[in-house]
Order: structure tokens, then sequence, then C-alpha cells
């Protein structure tokens, strides 16, 4: 391997009680809001089809006019307590909220730059409050920053002349400014979830974002910063130029999961998920496929399921109201989440084999298994497969205990359990209480092949 100056200081998985706290939540809210949530996808009458919160780049929509919207930004029926309560209804245990995406537009009073709330009509912070908030509902608040800054004249996507990089240092000085600026004003925050990392110029700078990262991880002990934020001294970012993980975790999952255990690489990992097929921003006009409840819960169980965390996008309007097609989803998936949630928070991978009916998670704490049930088969039987010396001593329904499940040995260390219920009308959880066998007790006739 080779050796780096500013690639990856550590090699696994951070063990400490903060990132274990992280590791542990299973369910998150993404926030996607600022100027983008203002024209929501159209101008001048004119349909955008591509990402709102990127209408800025739309040849429809000159730049001039984009930056001035600020001075249309008054979202009066902004209400964080709101949006906080209904989180805390949906299950969501961290909250992750833009507070300046690639436009550069600053929902919180900034000391280094004018284009931010304090001069738009609204005229107050909007990060401030929201923290405020999600703490009081107990929900861990994390800071998305974007790197690119379309706003500040020293920004650069490449550094061709001497011009570019003089320009360049009066930026990476604004972006620590800004940083340090978030941290100092949100200390409880747990975290920064970095995007517009990939240009050739960010690319060049491992140096001053590894020592960026040092600083902020000293003014926030224990601060969680996923493998985003730094470019490694070849330029390569997530994984360094030896192929080991930069930061705490992997954020390489958005808008799609891992299929398997094997593809995560054993990283801890979230996966950031839009409810249409690409809008994180306000979008008037969602068109295509609108996921519904349950696709969103099985995301999020397929995510625990394979040790990642499963973080739901929401976009607030223009006026700062979340529309109804979002209140719905967080309405039903909160209503799975209120009876199933002990198969989510705290749970993890476990390594036995995957069954077609859907997927396991494991408590960390306790061991218990948990069945996910999203596809009852014909037959009614659910084969379950475990690692050799295993017993499966108690299994019973989540919501139902008193139901219980006598398993049908079918072969060394397979079973059936037989539902008796007609329909699942929704993902049913079903506990498995196991131990470690001491002995192998009955004998198989080894197939003869
Ligand atoms: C170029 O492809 C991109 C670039 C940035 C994104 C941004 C989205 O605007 C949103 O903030 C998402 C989390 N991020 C990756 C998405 C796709």
């Amino acid at each position: 391997s080779m050796t780096l100056e500013h690639g990856a200081h550590r090699i696994g998985k951070r063990i400490d009680s903060k990132m274990s706290r992280w590791r542990n939540y299973g369910f998150g809210q993404f926030i996607h809001w600022g100027l983008y949530a203002i024209p929501g996808g159209h101008w001048n009458g004119e349909y955008y089809g591509g990402a709102a919160e990127w209408i800025r780049s739309w040849k429809g929509m000159p730049n001039e006019d984009y930056d001035n919207l600020y001075t249309e930004f008054d979202p009066v029926d902004f209400d964080p307590k709101a949006w906080a309560e209904q989180a805390k209804d949906m299950g969501a245990r961290y909250m992750i909220i833009t507070t300046k995406h690639h436009d550069g537009f600053c929902l919180w009073p900034s000391e280094f730059t004018d284009y931010d709330v304090t001069n738009a009509p609204y005229g107050q912070d909007i990060i401030g409050p929201l923290v405020e908030a999600y703490d009081a509902e107990g929900i861990d608040v994390y800071l998305y920053f974007s790197v690119m800054d379309w706003n500040h004249p020293g920004y650069r996507s490449k550094l061709e002349t001497a011009e570019d990089r003089e320009a360049y240092e009066g930026f990476k000085e604004f972006t620590r400014n800004q940083l340090l600026e978030l941290l100092e004003r949100y200390p409880s925050t747990k975290g920064l979830w970095f995007d517009g990392t990939w240009d050739a110029a960010w690319k060049e700078q491992a140096e001053f974002a590894d020592n960026l990262a040092m600083e902020m991880r000293e003014m926030i002990p224990g601060l969680i910063i996923g493998s985003r934020f730094r470019p490694d001294d070849y330029g390569n970012r997530h994984f360094d130029s030896n192929g080991d993980l930069m930061g705490d975790y992997e954020q390489g999952w958005e808008r799609k999961l891992p299929d398997t255990y094997e593809d995560t690489k054993g990283n801890d990992w979230d996966c950031v998920m839009t409810v249409p097929e690409n809008q994180w921003g306000y979008h008037s006009d969602w068109r295509g496929h609108v996921k519904t409840s349950y696709e969103l819960i099985e995301m999020l169980v397929k995510s625990v399921s394979l040790d990642g965390n499963f973080v739901m996008n929401f976009g607030p309007n223009g006026q700062g109201e979340i529309r109804k097609e979002e209140r719905q989803l967080a309405k039903e998936i909160g209503e799975w989440m209120h009876k199933n949630q002990k198969a989510i928070y705290d749970c993890g991978y476990i390594d036995w084999e995957k069954q077609d009916w859907g997927y396991y998670t494991r408590n960390r704490e306790s061991g218990e298994v948990y069945m996910i049930v999203f596809n009852k088969p014909i037959n009614g039987a659910l084969r379950i497969k475990t690692p050799a010396k295993i017993n499966l001593d108690k299994i019973f329904d989540l919501n139902g205990p008193q139901k219980t499940y006598r398993p049908e040995e079918i072969h060394r260390n397979e079973y059936f359990i037989h539902l008796d219920e007609a329909l699942l009308e929704t993902p049913k959880v079903i506990v498995i209480q196991y131990s470690e066998a001491t002995n192998q007790t009955k004998g198989y006739d080894k197939a003869k092949t």
C-alpha cells in the first residue's frame, strides 16, 4: 500500500460511544430547504424536469434571477416545533438539515457573507430554531454543508490560472470560517454531512481538508464526518488510494442501496433517499414514480439489515410547509414504527442466510433476532437457515407475544415456521430468541453426490 499523508487515519469502524449512538439510529430525516423551494421546479411558467434544488443550473433560469430569489424568502408558515414533532412521530432518531446548499444561500446569520437569511425578508435564523426544536424532541441534529458554492466569487470548479488559485485561497478561508462558525453557533450538532466535494479544485486540497477536519473534531470531540469531505493526496474521495474509507462512515449510497453485506465492505454507511426518483428540494410537480410508505419501510429495513442507517428526505415548500404527500408518508411510516421500532433501533446485520420472505435484523445489545416479513410464501412456510450450533429457543410475534411458533426442523440447521394468517396487511415482525448449542444432536444423511 502507498504511504499517504492525508489518506484514512483509521482502519475499521470507530468504536467510541458517539459513533455507537450514530450506528444505532436506524432511521433519519433529511431536510432540503432553501431558495430553490420558491420556484419549486418552475420558472416563467416553464416546467424544469431536473432536481429542483439544481434549477439555478438550468438553461431556462438566468443566474441573477435565481440569485435574487433571496429577496422573496419569507416562509411565514415555518414551524420548527411542528417539523420536529412530526419527525418524532415518524420515528426518526436523527435529522440532517441543509445549512447551505450549492447555491450558497445560508439559512443561518453568517458573519462571512451577506447572502443569508438576515438579508431576506424573513430576516431571522432558521437553523437555530430547528436545532432547538429537534434537540427538545431528543432527535440528534446533523448539519449538511455544500463546499461547492455558486454564489461565492472565489469558488472554482477547477484551478487553471494563478488568478484561480489566488481566488480559491480566499474561498478556502471562507469555507473554514463558515464551518467553524456553524460549530460555534450550534455546538449541540453531532456531525456534518458534506456535499459538493467532487470538483477538481477541491480534490487538490488534501492537506487543507485534513487539517480542517482535525480542527472541527477538536472543537466538538466525537464529531461525526462521513466520507464525502476529504480528498486524499491523489484526489481520491470516499476511499483513499489504498482503498481505505476516509471519514467515519460511507456516504456513497445516495438514492441507492447496497444489495449484500459484502457491498458495504463492512463499513458503517448511510443511504439518503428521495421520495420521487430525484427531487431533494421542493418541486411542486412530482412526476414519475413516488415511493409508497411500504417501499420506504422496506428500504429502511433493508438498510438496518445490512448495518446501515436510512435517511428519508423532506423538501418543505417556499412558505415553510411540509407538503401533504410527505406528511402522509410520515404518518404511515410512523404507524409501522410505533409497533415495530424494536426491529430497527439499536439493530444491525446478522450473518444468517437471507431468505425471500424478507430481512433479519439483530439487536446489538440483547442479540434478539427479528424476522421482518414482506413476502409471505404461498405455503405460508418461512424458511430459516441458521449457522451450525444455533438453538432456536423461542419464536413469537413482536406484536402478539402470546402467538408463538414451533420451528419444524426440515434439515440440519434448517427450519420452517408456519404462518397461519391469511394475508399480511403490513410488514410482520417475528422475534427469535436463540442460543449457541453445545452439541449437534440429530444426525442427517449427508447427500452422496
Ligand atoms: C451531479 O449529481 C448530483 C450532485 C449533487 C447532488 C446533491 C443533491 O442536490 C442533494 O443535496 C444530494 C444529497 N446531493 C448528493 C445530487 C446529484
